[in-house]
C-alpha cells in the first residue's frame, strides 16, 4: 500500500464511528472492499495481530485442560433442526448449501452458525462413561450468520472468520456450571492479557442463548459509551444432551444425560483492544500483540552516518534475540512522516538513535501510548525495552479500567438511566421480574444487559415498576 495512496487524514477519536471505519483501513488491519456484504478481508497486518491475540486465547485455553480440534463447516438439515429453542433462535441465520454442482442436495446442509449441531451427534458416539468427563473441546474456525441488522469489520460479520468455540462435557449440572465459571475467568485473563477491563454478567432469561439454561456474558464498554459483548459462556442444561442422546454410564451403572456448556469468543476480541486503546494518532497497541513491537529510527547526519546505522543494525540484532519484533525505518522518509507511519500501526515502542546519543551510549526510547521520550543505555538495550513493555501493558490495562468504571453510573430512577447510558452503562435495582424488566426496558428503550456476577446491590432497594423490595441491581447500556 503506497503511502501517497492514504492522503485521508484519521478522524479525531470522538468521531468514533468514523474513527474506527479510517483506522482499519489506514492502519492495514481489514479491507472492506469485498464484494459480499458482511465479508471483509484481513490485511497482513492485521492478521499479524489476529495471530498473536488468538496464540493468547490457544495458550490460556490449552494450559486450562483444553484440546484444540476441527470439526465439519458442513451441517446436515436433519440435524441442525433436532433442537427447538436452538433452531428458533438461528433458523433466520442460517445459509443454506442446497446444491453440489449441478446436482441438487437430497438433504440441504447448513453453514454452521456456531457448531453445537455438528459436535453433539459425535459427543453421542463418544461419550460412554463418566470417567470420559470432562471433555474439553475448542475450535478456532469460521461460521457464518445471516445478520440481517447493520454489519461492521471486526464487530457484526455475517462470516465471523475468527470464531473459537469451546463445548464441554459434564456428569453433572453442578460440573457444568464450574466450568461456566472457569470460562468467565479464563475470559476476564485473555482480556487482562489485551489490557481490556470487562463488564460480566448473567444475560436475562429473554436474551440467553438458543437452548441454553442460562447465559454469562462478558461486555467491553467502547468509547462511543456502547457496550459489546466480547464473549459469552452458556450452561445447556441437558437440554441438547436429550436432543442428541449423550448419555453416560454414571458409577452407580445407571444410564444418564449429560449436561453442556459452550463459550465462544471472536474478532470483537480485536475490535474491542483497538477501539478501547486507539487515540487520534491511530492505534496503540499492547506490546505482547503488537506486529512490530519496536522501531528503530536513524538520526542521519552527513556526519557520523555508517556510525549511527552500524548502532541501529547492532541494536536491532540484539533485541531479536530477545525475542522482540523489532524493524529499522531506513526509508528516506522525514523521521516525522514516519513517526506518523509508525504511531497509525500502533508501536508501542520507537527507539531514536544519532550521533549524540551514541556519544552518551544511549537511545531514546518515545512510549507510544505516553508520548513519553526516556533514556535508555545501550548496553541495557534489551532489558530496558522489555521493561517498557511492561509499564505499557500496565498504563494501557489501568487507564482503560479507570476510564470503564468512570462510566458506570448507579441511578435511583428510569429517567437518570436513559440519561446515563448516552455514555456508559447505568445500574438500577431490579426485582427480577420478567415484566418488570421488559417495562423497563420500554421505558429506558435500552436493554438490560445483564446481572453482575459481582453483585453492585446497595442493600434493600425498591424495583422502580412494581416497588418490590429487592437487593440486586441490573446493568443497563446501549448495545452493539
Ligand atoms: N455476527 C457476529 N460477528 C462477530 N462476532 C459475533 C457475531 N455474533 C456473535 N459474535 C461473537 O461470538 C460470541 C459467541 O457467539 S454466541 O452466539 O454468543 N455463542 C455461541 O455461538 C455458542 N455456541 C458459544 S461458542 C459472542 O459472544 C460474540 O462476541
Ligand atoms: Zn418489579
Amino acid at each position: 500500500m503506497a503511502e501517497s495512496e492514504k492522503e485521508a487524514a484519521l478522524p479525531p477519536k470522538e468521531e468514533f464511528s468514523d474513527w474506527y471505519n479510517e483506522l482499519l483501513w489506514m492502519a492495514e488491519i481489514m479491507d472492506v472492499r469485498y464484494p459480499v456484504k458482511g465479508l471483509y478481508v484481513w490485511y497482513p497486518f492485521g492478521f499479524a495481530i489476529r495471530r498473536s491475540t488468538y496464540n493468547i486465547i490457544r495458550e490460556i485455553l490449552d494450559n486450562s485442560g483444553h484440546q484444540e480440534t476441527l470439526f465439519p463447516l458442513l451441517i446436515p438439515e436433519n440435524e441442525f433442526m433436532k433442537e427447538a429453542e436452538h433452531i428458533k433462535g438461528f433458523e433466520d441465520e442460517v445459509y443454506w448449501v442446497t446444491h453440489g454442482g449441478k446436482d441438487p442436495l437430497d438433504i440441504p446442509l447448513a453453514l454452521r452458525p456456531t457448531s453445537e449441531t455438528a459436535i453433539y451427534p459425535m459427543y453421542k458416539m463418544w461419550v460412554r462413561s463418566h470417567a470420559d468427563f470432562p471433555i474439553k473441546l475448542y475450535q478456532i474456525v469460521n461460521t457464518f450468520r445471516y445478520e440481517t441488522k447493520h454489519t461492521r469489520p471486526l464487530i457484526r460479520l455475517r462470516e465471523i472468520t475468527s470464531f473459537k468455540e469451546a463445548h464441554t462435557v459434564h456428569a453433572t449440572w453442578e460440573d457444568a456450571e464450574a466450568q461456566v465459571q472457569e470460562a468467565v475467568e479464563l475470559y476476564t485473563e485473555i482480556y487482562r492479557r489485551l489490557a481490556v477491563p470487562v463488564l460480566r454478567s448473567r444475560r436475562p432469561d429473554w436474551d440467553k442463548f438458543p437452548g441454553a439454561d442460562y447465559t454469562d456474558a462478558i461486555d467491553a464498554m467502547m468509547p462511543d459509551g456502547k457496550t459489546l459483548q466480547i464473549g459469552t459462556a452458556h450452561h445447556l442444561g441437558d437440554n441438547f444432551a436429550k436432543t442428541f442422546d449423550i448419555k453416560y454410564e454414571a458409577p452407580d451403572g445407571e444410564q444418564r444425560y449429560a449436561y453442556q456448556t459452550c463459550y465462544g469468543i471472536s474478532e470483537r476480541s480485536i475490535a474491542a483492544t483497538i477501539s478501547i486503546h486507539g487515540d487520534d494518532k491511530g492505534l496503540v497497541l499492547p506490546p505482547e500483540i503488537a506486529p512490530v513491537q519496536v522501531v528503530i529510527i536513524p538520526i542521519i547526519f552527513k556526519k557520523g552516518a555508517e556510525e549511527v546505522l552500524a548502532a541501529c543494525r547492532d541494536v536491532q540484532e540484539r533485541l531479536k534475540e530477545a525475542g522482540v519484533k523489532v524493524e529499522i525505518d531506513e526509508s528516506d522518509l522525514r523521521p516525522g512522516a514516519k513517526y506518523y507511519r509508525w504511531e497509525m500501526k500502533g508501536v508501542p515502542l520507537r527507539l531514536e538513535i544519532g550521533p549524540r546519543d551514541l556519544g552518551n551510549n544511549v537511545a531514546i526510547a518515545v512510549r507510544r501510548d505516553t508520548g513519553k521520550k526516556e533514556q535508555i543505555s545501550l548496553p541495557e538495550i534489551e532489558a530496558g525495552v522489555l521493561q517498557k513493555f511492561e509499564a505499557i501493558q500496565n498504563n494501557l490495562y489501568e487507564k482503560a479500567r479507570d476510564e470503564l468504571e468512570s462510566r458506570i453510573f448507579d441511578c435511583t430512577e428510569l429517567e437518570e438511566v436513559k440519561e446515563k447510558i448516552q455514555k456508559g452503562v447505568a445500574t438500577i435495582p431490579w426485582c427480577g421480574k420478567k415484566e418488570c424488566g421488559l417495562a423497563m426496558e420500554d421505558r429506558i428503550g435500552a436493554g438490560i444487559l445483564g446481572i453482575p456476577l459481582t453483585p453492585r446491590g446497595k442493600g434493600k432497594e425498591k424495583c422502580p415498576i412494581c416497588g418490590a423490595e429487592t437487593e440486586t441491581r441490573v446493568y443497563i447500556a446501549r448495545t452493539y
